[in-house]
């Protein structure tokens, strides 16, 4: 359920409030303009106080970060607030607009971003980090993909300063930190290992584990702990590592990120170091003499052309043998009954899901087009192909050779992880009924049987979007959430929209693309589906 359904968003003067634009677990954003003048366009977050609290935040917390975000609004790559203010149940916070949608949403899993890309972010990243610590005395610890927003032109936006901290006082003295909050994969082990540290350093060793990811599209750990693994490999080794994701990065990537990833925070470069290395100093082709995009059309390009998803027979055989030999497969099979809500379901304002009894049985799966690939389609339908030939979310499934997928790209707000199908509720739900079961989310029976129920009373009009709430773990055992949006466009076209809510958004792509190649049969390929 939505925080506006919960509680009425309150009405802010002389502004107009758009569609919700992005959720989070303790807020919903809003698209907004002024009223007297429409071409001003901006972001509204409405925290919702009750869920804040209930996760045992006082309401100090809640407005702290507002606060110290407003502090730091001086910066290109700092995400700017306007206004703000507080109602009964929201904290609304009026921002600058990200209307280039959120960073992590383009870093393809396992591959990452191209490089120049990656040292376009690492040098606006540097800039932003260098501003808070040098002219605001706050440290972000929060510094992660899901906390980066981009402009339409693509700049770096930092966001969420939820987690922020004053660290140098006005007259210059310096606060040590004592608590131990953060991304668990993004926290600096100093923060674990002793009593006190320096946030701003830790800020340093959060920008080295966002390099990494932007530039091979893994993390490095869960934690940095010696239980872990792959933290003891790399402390053991002194950072010396040459398997698995290290072996995709060049000497220099390796060399900055030794530097950067350095244990010990006495010795772990400084901004000001960074700032003389040659990653930093040279300029990438899409960016003026102060860093910004100056060529948005290449940014776009570079930046979208590593998004992709396989559909190919090799891939789908190789998925269908790991899930016969029921190995492989990383998603853990739950180690305890899932509870009635933790099952993937289908959710409707008007559901009162006790009240239904599913009458309507739809064991029998249609066939998903197999290995031999996608169905047939009607002349008409290709016509509305051709609206979708410079969306990403339709070009992510085509090759990377279609002269297509290098035209007018444009980076925006639409969520990525999403294909669109031709086909009817009948054949799309059970479908993905089956793919969630693969992948080892635990789902409620019939979702068909769930969707014929609601629509027999509510009709079509008030049933779409179909919403399918989605609750698994990960490969790591750490909780996912998201919901499944399928909504009528032009008929009979529809889109299919994995919306994560919280969760790691590298793992809820490797979700997408496991379930993506299940339902192969019915993605709208452009190029794929003539007849
Ligand atoms: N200024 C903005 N412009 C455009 N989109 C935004 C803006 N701020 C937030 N969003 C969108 O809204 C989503 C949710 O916002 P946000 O992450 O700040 O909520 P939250 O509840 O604080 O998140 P979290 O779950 O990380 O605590 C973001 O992922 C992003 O897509």
């Amino acid at each position: 359920m939505s925080f506006s359904q919960i509680s009425p968003i309150p009405e802010i003067k002389d502004v107009e409030l758009g569609s919700t634009i992005g959720n989070g677990a303790f807020a919903c954003v809003k698209s907004a303009c002024l009223k007297s003048d429409p071409s001003v366009v901006f972001a509204v977050k409405f925290v919702h106080i009750p869920t804040c609290k209930n996760t045992g935040l006082s309401e100090k917390d809640i407005t702290k970060e507002v606060v110290l975000q407003s502090r730091c609004s001086k910066n290109d790559n700092v995400l700017k607030v306007i206004d703000c203010n507080i109602s009964d149940d929201f904290m609304w916070i009026v921002l600058e607009m990200a209307d280039g949608g959120d960073l992590f949403d383009k870093i393809e899993p396992d591959v990452g971003v191209d490089s120049e890309v990656a040292q376009f972010y690492f040098q606006q990243l540097i800039r932003a980090v260098s501003y808070l610590h040098d002219e605001c005395g706050i440290a972000h610890r929060d510094i992660k993909p899901e906390n980066i927003l981009l402009d339409g032109n693509g700049n770096l936006k930092l966001a969420d300063f939820g987690l922020a901290y004053q660290y140098r006082r006005k007259d210059g003295s310096i606060r040590i930190s004592t608590d131990q909050r953060g991304s668990p994969p993004y926290m600096a082990p100093e923060i674990l290992h002793s009593n006190a540290y320096l946030a701003n350093i830790t800020d340093i060793w959060s920008i080295g584990i966002l390099l990494f990811v932007l530039l091979t599209g893994e993390i490095l750990w869960e934690l940095p702990v010696f239980d872990d693994e792959n933290f003891e490999n790399f402390i053991k080794n002194e950072g010396n590592i040459y398997t698995g994701p290290w072996t995709r990065l060049d000497f220099n990537h390796m060399n900055l990120l030794r530097k950067i990833l350095q244990p010990n925070p006495e010795k772990r470069v400084s901004l000001e170091t960074l700032k003389l290395h040659p990653w930093f100093t040279s300029q990438v082709r899409f960016a003026d003499e102060n860093g910004l995009c100056n060529n948005p059309s290449l940014l776009a390009r570079k930046l979208l052309s590593n998004l992709k998803v396989s559909l190919s027979d090799n891939d789908y055989f190789k998925f269908t043998q790991d899930v016969n030999m029921n190995e492989k497969i990383p998603y853990r099979l739950g180690s305890t009954q899932p509870i009635n809500n933790d099952l993937a379901q289908i959710q409707h304002d008007s559901l009162n899901v006790k009240n239904y009894s599913f009458t309507q049985q739809h064991s029998v799966v249609p066939d998903s087009g197999g290995p031999t690939g996608q169905r047939s389609y009607l002349k008409q339908d290709l016509d509305l192909t051709k609206k979708l030939l410079t969306d990403v979310a339709v070009l992510q499934f085509c090759d990377e050779r279609d002269p297509n997928f290098s035209s007018s790209l444009v980076l925006n707000k639409t969520n990525i992880t999403k294909f669109y199908t031709l086909e009817e509720m009948d054949i799309i739900l059970p479908l993905l009924e089956t793919a969630l079961q693969i992948v080892h989310v635990k789902v409620k029976p019939d979702l068909y049987g769930q969707f014929s129920t609601l629509f027999n009373t509510m009709g079509d009009e008030y049933m779409f979007p179909v919403t399918i709430g989605v609750k698994t773990e990960d490969r790591n055992g750490y909780v996912l959430t998201g919901s499944i949006i399928i909504a009528k466009l032009e008929d009979p076209l529809k889109s299919v929209d994995f919306e994560r809510r919280s969760g790691d958004p590298l793992e809820w792509r490797r979700l997408f693309k496991r379930i993506a190649l299940c339902c192969r049969g019915i993605i709208l390929v452009p190029g794929a589906n003539e007849t």
